[in-house]
């Protein structure tokens, strides 16, 4: 490993604090402070996928916008390969790609093939690169059919996909997302999902990814950071969030009629019942399998389905679980 491999991102008591006015009265406006990053200190490693993850205001997109260097930091100390992204944001560029899940990056009146032309010069990316990239991401983002449609004519989860294939056309190093697969079907979600993985083993393209899609950490994550009042306050594996938290998931039975509260299934309890549908919580961790087996035993079932915990549900537990 080169010697920055092990600190490719590196954040050393990061702040950023925005002074905004409010209105204090009819006439007077108070200058007030928001500490959105609040010194934040962390290491990625080179080729790692972290998920950034904390609740609405949390202080996410502001690190990422200071990562990109489109934001300068209050205080502390940033940099990525190296580089201090807001005093040599031109020089980083070439090295990272962004993906802003509400927003798009193309040009919405042209179509994803023009886009992509334009992204080729102003990265000045090599022809055979280019072409070798570019078919690729076609192949799996399944693109082929939507080149020619002008941006503005794709959905969401159309426009997602061409979005994440304008950030990785100039092999970037680096990729941040912010909310890739927000309102994504389940088929686009597979694909993005499957595509980023792939992305990453091949390229040792290092990734920081902000969702509320339990689903995308699991499955592309080695590591998670919950992020609150702009302060980490975890950093570990998924399954230790999981511990901290003592997350449940939810079996939802469809019963043949109307009954009272399930009750004598080992591990779970109910937790509520809706006509003949009733949710029984057990531990995250656990197998379903015998809970469904002693619900099926005892009970008569129509249909079922487990819910996983989503992200709020994590880290709500956590917190209840700290302060408790
Ligand atoms: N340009 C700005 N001016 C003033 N306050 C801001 C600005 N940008 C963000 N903030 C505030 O900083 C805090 C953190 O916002 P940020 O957008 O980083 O949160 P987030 O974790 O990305 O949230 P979300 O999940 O809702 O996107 C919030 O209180 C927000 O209102």
């Amino acid at each position: 490993m080169a010697a920055n491999d092990a600190a490719f991102i590196e954040l050393d008591a990061v702040e950023k604090v925005f002074t905004v006015r409010r209105r204090a009265g009819w006439m007077r406006r108070e200058r007030h402070e928001v500490r959105a990053v609040d010194g934040i200190s962390f290491q990625v490693p080179r080729g790692e996928v972290v998920g950034y993850i904390g609740p609405n205001g949390a202080g996410k997109s502001t690190t990422i916008k200071m990562l990109t260097g489109i934001l300068v930091p209050s205080g502390g100390r940033l940099r990525v390969a190296g580089i201090d992204p807001s005093k040599e944001r031109t020089r980083l560029a070439r090295r990272m790609g962004v993906v802003f899940g509400q927003r798009t990056t193309l040009w919405w009146d042209l179509p994803l093939r023009d886009s992509y032309a334009l992204v080729r010069r102003m990265y000045r990316i090599p022809d055979d690169r280019y072409r070798h990239n570019l078919e690729r991401c076609v192949e799996l983002l399944d693109l082929a059919e939507l080149l020619e449609v002008p941006v503005r004519q794709l959905s969401l989860g159309q426009r997602m996909r061409g979005d994440i294939a304008a950030a990785l056309l100039h092999d970037p190093d680096v990729l941040y997302l912010d909310e890739p697969t927000i309102g994504l079907d389940v088929i686009s979600k597979v694909k993005v999902r499957e595509f980023l993985r792939e992305v990453n083993t091949e390229q040792n393209t290092t990734v920081l990814l902000t969702t509320h899609d339990l689903t995308d950490i699991e499955q592309l994550c080695q590591r998670v950071m919950v992020i609150d009042h702009g302060r980490v306050m975890y950093d570990g594996s998924l399954a230790g969030l999981h511990a901290v938290g003592e997350s449940e998931r939810t079996l939802v039975v469809d019963l043949e009629r109307e009954l009272p509260p399930i009750e004598g299934v080992p591990g779970a309890r109910t937790v509520r019942v809706d006509g003949a549908r009733q949710w029984l919580a057990f531990p995250a961790a656990a197998s379903a399998a015998p809970i469904v087996a002693a619900v099926a035993a005892a009970y008569p079932l129509v249909d079922l389905s487990v819910r996983e915990p989503d992200i709020e549900d994590v880290i709500a537990k956590m917190y209840a679980e700290r302060s408790g």
